[in-house]
């Protein structure tokens, strides 16, 4: 699909890739579980019907604990504002520097069912029915089964 893009263009690193990446148009410094809310540049029309989400990079998460708070960060398809990215330093002694211009996130965009909430009284059934959070078991020798929480 085409999008509409003013201002910086996020970049795909590698044909195939599910993410652009978007880049810090200010130089910021995060101490240790210290948080900022860093500017992109990037300003999007997304067609209707579709959503943009905001990802951590997986070589910054593993390197240096940087994630993003609100992982994955919903962009709506009707946002004209900036892109921003609420960006975490995880780690518990090192400062992470990132400069203007660093990649810092990446963006994912997809396709969305169409959604009508309905009120009901009584909802249709189904095998793994009200069973949830760790019903199945955690592991695959431990005891999987043991019905609800
Ligand atoms: O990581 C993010 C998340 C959101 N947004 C922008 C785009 C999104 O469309 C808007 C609102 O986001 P969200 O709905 O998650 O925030 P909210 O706290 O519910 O704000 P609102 O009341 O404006 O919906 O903020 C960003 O730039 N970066
Ligand atoms: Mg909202």
């Amino acid at each position: 699909m085409d999008v509409p893009v003013s201002g910086v263009l996020p970049a795909f690193a590698q044909p195939g890739d599910a993410g652009a990446d978007l880049t810090a148009t200010e130089p910021v410094t995060l101490a240790p579980g210290q948080r900022a809310v860093v500017g992109t540049g990037v300003r999007l029309a997304l067609p209707d019907g579709t959503v943009g989400f905001v990802m951590p990079r997986s070589g910054l998460a593993a390197k240096h604990g940087i994630t993003l708070v609100n992982a994955p960060g919903t962009i709506d398809s009707g946002y004209r504002g900036e892109i921003k990215v609420i960006i975490l330093n995880t780690d518990s002694t090192e400062t992470y520097a990132i400069a203007a211009g660093d990649r810092i996130a990446q963006l994912v965009v997809m396709q969305l069912a169409p959604v009508n909430f309905i009120q009901t009284e009584q909802l249709s059934a189904s095998q793994r029915g009200e069973g949830g959070f760790g019903s199945t078991g955690y592991a695959s020798d431990q005891e999987a089964h043991h019905g609800t929480v």
